[in-house]
């Protein structure tokens, strides 16, 4: 019996290499197709690509998963950039295609998954909340795909357990030492050589503080969640915000 046809568009980035191999090894996959930037979409149509996965740039992601939809092509998206005018876009282009199925994850580390999800639970208990993210010096956006969507979460918990902004008596905040602020949670960025992709949440309340911290050390670690969206996204039609609802959290 033969496997979902996979690709990789972004195929000769860091990621992309490590998701070749980790497709190519993966049982229930053939992967068909791996482009790089000079390359044609064109060949995932031509190879009967059944799921995609596009780890590019932010500056063209969105145009890569308009094609994907437009041939009902399932995509699997770790690339950043994703604001919210890009995935009001992005429903429209899929209610054309209602069967396709879309997954946009800011992360595809199980640990960083599970740390935001902890983290929305915590965030009704505590008055502050701030959020660190370190990566290598060589990634084009900041703050990370993934600050900003723990913060939202953040934000979303405190709003529905009716809590109000976060404690912070700052009038002068010369050169923005106060990070960017998500939604009422301030967030941090740190660029450093040797890195790949951290991120810590900052709790605190009258006397105590908790720390949810989620390392990844190697690219290795995103690749069970990229493996585990490709077997599941076609189960997924419509969008998807976020690994954790492809998984049984
Ligand atoms: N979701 C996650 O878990 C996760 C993890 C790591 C990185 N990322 C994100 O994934 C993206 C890629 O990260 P990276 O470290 O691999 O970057 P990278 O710069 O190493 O790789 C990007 C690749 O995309 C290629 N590319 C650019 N335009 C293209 C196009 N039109 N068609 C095909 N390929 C094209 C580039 O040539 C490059 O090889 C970034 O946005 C990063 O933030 C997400
Ligand atoms: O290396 C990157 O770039 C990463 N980007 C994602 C983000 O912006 O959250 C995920 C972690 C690695």
């Amino acid at each position: 019996m033969s496997g979902i046809r996979a690709a990789v568009i972004g195929a000769r980035g860091r990621m992309g290499q490590e998701a070749v191999a980790a497709l190519e090894e993966a049982e229930g996959i053939d992967l068909v197709a791996a482009l790089g930037s000079s390359d044609s979409l064109s060949a995932l149509t031509e190879a009967n690509v059944e799921v995609a996965v596009e780890l590019t740039v932010p500056a063209v992601t969105e145009q890569n998963v308009a094609f994907l939809v437009e041939h009902g092509i399932h995509a699997v998206v770790g690339t950043t950039g994703w604001n919210q005018d890009r995935l009001d876009r992005l429903e429209k282009t899929l209610a054309t295609s209602p069967a396709t199925g879309v997954l946009i994850a800011p992360n595809f580390s199980i640990g960083a998954v599970l740390a935001m999800h902890f983290a929305e639970l915590a965030a009704k208990y505590f008055d502050s909340a701030e959020v660190l993210e370190i990566h290598h010096p060589n990634k084009l956006d900041a703050p990370s795909g993934t600050a900003v969507h723990t913060a939202r979460r953040i934000a979303a918990a405190r709003a529905a357990a009716g809590m109000g902004p976060v404690p912070d008596a700052t009038e002068s905040d010369e050169g923005g030492s106060r990070g960017a602020v998500i939604d009422g949670i301030h967030v941090h960025a740190i660029r450093q050589r040797g890195r790949v992709a951290h991120e810590e949440i900052q709790f605190g309340s009258e006397g105590e503080a908790l720390t949810i911290r989620t390392d990844s050390f190697h690219r290795g670690a995103f690749m069970p969640g990229i493996v585990h969206a490709v077997r599941h996204i076609a189960e997924h039609p419509g969008l998807t915000h976020g690994l954790e609802h492809l998984l049984d959290l």
